[in-house]
């Protein structure tokens, strides 16, 4: 771990990827991710050639309904897709990396090192009967055989005091610790190795809403530290729109919209961001509860042209029949939308 901690503050120190300021060049560049889940019921086509930049030191709030993609695209980018689940095509290159292109023995030394994965519900699946500072060392030593145990150990402990913990949560077993004790654990884990990617698969469920803001501001603060880029899978877009840079909508697998927080909340352009947005409880609609009309469709018999066209308050004839795909907008934010046909630099995503 490459952090410090003065006065509560997580504060970089000597960084071991080239951080410095936010770089040019993406760190991670993800190219038509292409799952599919062949279910007895049919093909259940979970990412749909998704493709999306991030920056270092970029966060990317990921959101969309329950079933539109979103675990199963940091699962993807994990290589860690169960059967009946397959990743049928794409790239995820991480720096000039194709994690694609590893090995098995390649993609196991990668994982924590160059990409780490938050799962959700990561706080319940630490080991009950092993210390904390156990199952850490145990993490490390997987990738790095060589290094003496009391360099593991401090840097165990340097992690835990990155998320504010005390260095006593080491000798710790995880039914001494609350909540969000347990899932600053599984944060300091994820950063162990000083990552230049971090996704967190929905860190603040199960949490209360003090808890969850430390949660959200300890991973803004190791994040910062080791300049990674961050992805945060989420629903609240509320809790989201305070710590992410950008905001990427996820539609039956699909990415619909992908734009600044600034953008999205001020201006969304997708008619499913636009119904997302006005669905947020806000002083000027209290009382009124305004849902999406419908039903999130099953992937297994999506709608013909664009899959969201059925609940669309823009439908228009050829949303039926033709297929969107991602256009880019004057001013870098793409959209998988008809209504902007005509109006796109060009097609792609940022
Ligand atoms: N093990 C599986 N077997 C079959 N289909 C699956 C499996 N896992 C996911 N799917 C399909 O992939 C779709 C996307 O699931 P995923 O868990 O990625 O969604 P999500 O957006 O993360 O949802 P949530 O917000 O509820 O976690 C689901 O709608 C489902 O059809």
């Amino acid at each position: 771990m490459n952090v410090t901690l003065v006065q509560g503050v997580v504060q970089p120190r000597v960084p071991i990827h080239s951080v410095g300021a936010m770089a040019a060049e993406p760190i991670l560049r993800v190219r038509n991710l292409e799952v599919t889940y062949y279910t007895d019921s049919g093909r259940a086509k979970a990412l749909d050639n998704v493709s999306f930049t991030l920056k270092a030191g970029e966060k990317l709030g990921m959101v969309g309904e329950s079933g539109s993609g979103k675990s199963t695209l940091a699962l993807a980018m994990m290589r860690m897709i169960k059967p009946p689940g397959r990743i049928e095509g794409g790239q995820v290159i991480v720096g000039d990396t194709d994690l694609m292109s590893l090995d098995q023995e390649g993609m196991r030394k990668a994982r924590l090192s160059r990409i780490a994965y938050i799962p959700q519900g990561a706080m319940n699946s630490l080991n009950p009967v092993m210390k904390i500072g156990a199952q850490m060392m145990d993490a490390v030593k997987s990738h790095l055989p060589d290094e003496a145990r009391p360099a593991i150990e401090a840097r165990c402990k340097r992690a835990l005091q990155s998320v504010d913990l005390d260095a006593s949560v080491f000798k710790m077993f995880a039914h001494e610790l609350s909540g969000g004790m347990k899932q600053r654990v599984c944060i300091a884990i994820g950063i162990l190795l000083d990552p230049d990617v971090i996704i967190a698969d929905e860190p603040t469920s199960a949490l209360d809403v003090v808890t969850q803001r430390q949660v959200m501001e300890t991973i803004d603060n190791v994040q910062k530290a080791i300049n990674a880029a961050v992805i945060l899978i989420g629903h609240d877009m509320g809790l989201m729109a305070q710590f992410v840079d950008r905001v990427a909508v996820m539609y039956a697998g699909r990415l619909v919209e992908m734009s600044t927080v600034r953008e999205m909340f001020t201006d969304p352009k997708h008619p499913y961001s636009r119904a997302l947005i006005s669905s947020l409880p806000s002083l000027d609609n209290k009382g009124v509860f305004q849902g999406i009309p419908g039903l999130a469709p099953s992937l297994l018999r999506l709608p013909s042209g664009c899959a969201f066209h059925p609940r669309c308050a823009s439908v228009m004839p050829t949303c039926s029949t033709i297929r969107p795909e991602a256009q880019i907008l004057p001013g870098g934010r793409s959209v998988t939308c008809h209504l902007y046909d005509g109006e796109a630099l060009h097609e792609g995503r940022t």
